[in-house]
């Protein structure tokens, strides 16, 4: 549904799998940032891969009541997203936006133009960032990129994640300081770089009431989503001097024809080596899962792996969580006088997912009515 690294594409044999950008039937999609929140899901689909981080363009929970995970890459192109929010970071520090701008605008010989420089170069006074203090809005891949490169270049960094993962906690340099709250990280910061996914939670997080709370001249970056900011806040925030810059990766009609605002055209991702990486990831991932019935990195379905076992057939099921399931899935299976060799439950929330190994081929009437079970979301066959 997006353009996908070839890298990425070559991982599906094409002797086994068919690509196309426009299929009635598919398996699978994979995909960028295309919006499938209006898309009819077709019954064929059964996974889902998201080339990138953010999962916000895709109805994630409609693909659960189907059954079907949704895989992202995580990690996979935070290098880019990271080095992007630095450029910005210093494009702002050093007022490069507006200062090239005035240098574009020259005309003249080069003494004429070296003139007009320096006399107005009093303009595009900058700060340095040792010493400064960087707030950082959620710690996870990306985040926890940019608070580490920022305590390389001597600055403070205080940090805001109230669900840090283990793993990021371990990867964080020691001396970034934890906040415990959003507003306490505006009240600290000279920079405030934004890190979190959207989510209900997060729309309109930096909002008029916490931007009257922020620190005076603060410079935020938004590299995450535009939702998380809201915009007309910003713009006031702007104009009030409460910012002094924002940096974003999201065009907005609002901030046309300002200098205080330098928006990028959502492409923290764009860099050979991040599109390479998201798309050997996720395709990956949904080729195991085709091919296997295991799942690694979907955001809506638990990690699981069974390494293949039994003489026959695997049965993966996906169903609410609730009493019974395994039961009735055990029960069907020896009901047809087969053996399990295998297999393996686990939860996520209101999902759970089984992969059994059989001794034997499942008939047909006993896929069909584990497919009718009530709780049931989706049965799969793989010989
Ligand atoms: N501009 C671009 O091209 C790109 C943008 N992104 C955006 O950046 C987001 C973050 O990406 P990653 O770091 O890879 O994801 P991640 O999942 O590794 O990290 C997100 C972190 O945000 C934290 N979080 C969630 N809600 C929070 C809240 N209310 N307050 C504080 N922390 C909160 C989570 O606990 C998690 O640690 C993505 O969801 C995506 O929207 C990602 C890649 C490229
Ligand atoms: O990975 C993400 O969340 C991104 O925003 C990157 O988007 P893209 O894959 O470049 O359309």
């Amino acid at each position: 549904m997006n353009n996908i690294s070839a890298r990425g594409l070559d991982r599906f044999p094409r002797e086994q799998f068919e690509i196309a950008s426009e299929m009635s039937n598919p398996d699978a999609v994979l995909l960028r940032s295309a919006k499938l929140h209006d898309w009819d899901i077709p019954d064929t689909l059964k996974a889902v891969g998201r080339a990138g981080a953010g999962v916000n363009n895709i109805p994630v929970d409609a693909m659960s009541k189907r059954g079907i995970p949704v895989f992202n890459a995580p990690g996979a192109n935070a290098n880019a997203v990271k080095e992007l929010v630095l450029g910005g970071l210093f494009m702002a520090a050093r007022c490069m936006g507006p200062a090239w701008e005035f240098s574009r605008g020259l005309t003249g010989t080069n003494a004429e133009m070296n003139q007009a420089a320096e006399a107005g170069k009093k303009q595009f006074t900058g700060f340095e960032l040792p010493g400064r203090t960087l707030g950082v809005i959620g710690l996870g891949a990306i985040g926890v990129n940019v608070a580490n490169a920022a305590m390389a270049l001597g600055m403070r960094v205080i940090g805001y994640d109230p669900q840090i993962t283990v793993r990021s906690a371990w990867n964080l340099e020691a001396g970034v300081r934890r906040a415990h709250s959003v507003d306490e990280v505006l009240a600290a910061a000279d920079v405030v770089t934004l890190h979190v996914p959207e989510t209900d939670d997060t729309r309109g997080l930096i909002n008029g009431a916490r931007l009257a709370g922020s620190r005076e001249g603060q410079v935020l970056l938004n590299f995450a989503r535009a939702g998380i900011v809201d915009e007309t806040a910003v713009v006031k925030a702007l104009d009030q001097g409460r910012l002094r810059t924002y940096v974003c990766d999201f065009p907005a009609a609002a901030f046309e024809g300002r200098t205080d605002v330098i928006a990028l055209p959502h492409i923290g991702a764009s860099t050979n080596e991040a599109q390479e990486n998201c798309a050997v990831m996720a395709a990956d991932e949904v080729r195991d899962y085709l091919e296997t019935g295991n799942i690694v990195n979907a955001v809506n379905f638990p990690e699981l792996m069974l390494p293949r076992n039994g003489s026959g057939d695997r049965l993966t099921v996906a169903n609410a969580n609730v009493p019974n399931m395994l039961g009735q899935i055990s029960s069907a299976v020896a009901e047809a006088d087969l053996n399990i060799a295998d297999m393996y439950n686990k939860s996520r929330g209101d999902l759970a997912y089984s992969v059994v190994d059989i001794d034997g081929k499942l008939p047909d009437d006993v896929v069909t009515r584990l497919r009718s079970t009530e709780g049931v979301l989706a049965v799969r066959v793989i010989e």
